[in-house]
C-alpha cells in the first residue's frame, strides 16, 4: 500500500501509519494536534462520521459529517480502508487521501478505536504502528470528558460505562503511553513516531546509502 519519500536525512523511506487509540477522553484529539503542528511529513487522516456534529467541530476537519445512507454506500464501493460501529455510530477511515498521502511520501495520522486498527494491521501490518493512550485514573477520565463540555450527561455516561471494554484491547498495541500530564504524554508520543521513522525495514533506500559510503571510503 505504501510507496516512497524521503526522511529528513534524505534516505528514501516507506510511509507509516501512526494510529492512536485510547478510551474516550483520554486525549487522542489533543496529542494529534500537538503532533500536527509540530511533526511536519505527517498528515491526519480525516475520519467519515455518522454522529452529529459537536459544536466548534468543522466539516473536513475534524470528521466529514455524513448520513447513514451515504455512509452504507461508501462501504458498498470500497471507499473505506476500515470501519466501525462505536458508541452506536458509524465511523470509518477514507480510503483515497491515505492512498495519496503515503504516495507522496507522508506519513498519516489515524485517531480511530481497537476495531478500525485491527483492521487496518491485517491489511498493512509492517506499516501499522499502534499506539494506546490511557487515563491515569477513572476519575480523570471522567472529570476529561466533562471538561470538554460538548457531550451531554448521557452520552458521558454511555462513554465511561464502555471505557473498560475499550481499555481490554491495549495489549494488542505496540506502544503505551498514560496520559498523566500532557506535555509528558506528547512528548513520548513523539518520541515513538521519530523512533519508528528510523526503522530499518522502513528505509528502503539504505541499502544504496551504504553502498554509496563504501564506495566513498574504498575509493
Ligand atoms: N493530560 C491531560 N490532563 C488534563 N486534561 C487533558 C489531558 N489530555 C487531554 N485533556 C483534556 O481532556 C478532554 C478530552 O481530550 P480529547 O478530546 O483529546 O480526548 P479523546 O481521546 O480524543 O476523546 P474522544 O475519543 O471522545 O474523541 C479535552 O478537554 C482535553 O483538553
Ligand atoms: N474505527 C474507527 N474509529 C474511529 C474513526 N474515527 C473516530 N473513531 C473513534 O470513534 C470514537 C469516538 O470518537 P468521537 O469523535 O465521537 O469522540 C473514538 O474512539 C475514535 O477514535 C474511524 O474512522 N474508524
Amino acid at each position: 500500500m505504501t510507496t516512497g519519500g524521503h526522511g529528513t536525512d534524505g534516505v528514501e523511506r516507506r510511509g507509516l501509519m501512526f494510529v492512536l487509540s485510547s478510551p474516550s477522553g483520554a486525549g487522542k484529539t489533543t496529542l494529534s494536534r500537538m503532533l500536527l503542528e509540530r511533526e511536519p511529513g505527517l498528515k491526519m487522516s480525516v475520519s467519515a462520521t455518522t454522529r452529529q456534529k459537536r459544536p466548534g467541530e468543522v466539516e473536513g476537519r475534524d470528521y466529514f459529517f455524513v448520513s447513514k445512507p451515504r455512509f452504507e454506500t461508501m462501504v458498498e464501493q470500497g471507499e473505506l480502508l476500515e470501519w466501525a460501529t462505536v458508541f452506536d455510530n458509524l465511523y470509518g477511515t477514507p480510503r483515497a487521501p491515505v492512498e495519496a498521502a503515503l504516495s507522496a511520501g507522508q506519513d498519516v495520522l489515524f485517531d480511530i478505536d481497537w476495531q478500525g486498527t485491527q483492521q487496518l494491521h491485517q491489511k498493512a501490518s509492517v506499516d501499522v504502528v499502534r499506539v494506546f493512550i490511557l487515563p491515569p485514573s477513572a476519575g480523570d477520565l471522567e472529570k476529561r470528558l466533562h471538561s470538554r463540555a460538548q457531550d451531554s450527561d448521557e452520552v458521558i455516561r454511555n462513554r465511561m460505562s464502555r471505557a473498560s471494554h475499550e481499555m481490554s484491547h491495549w495489549a494488542e498495541y505496540d506502544y503505551i503511553v498514560i496520559n498523566h500530564n500532557v506535555d509528558d504524554a506528547f512528548a513520548e508520543v513523539q518520541s515513538i513516531l521519530k523512533a519508528e521513522r528510523l526503522k530499518r525495514e522502513r528505509r528502503t533506500g539504505l541499502v544504496g546509502f551504504v553502498r554509496g559510503l563504501q564506495g566513498q571510503l574504498q575509493g
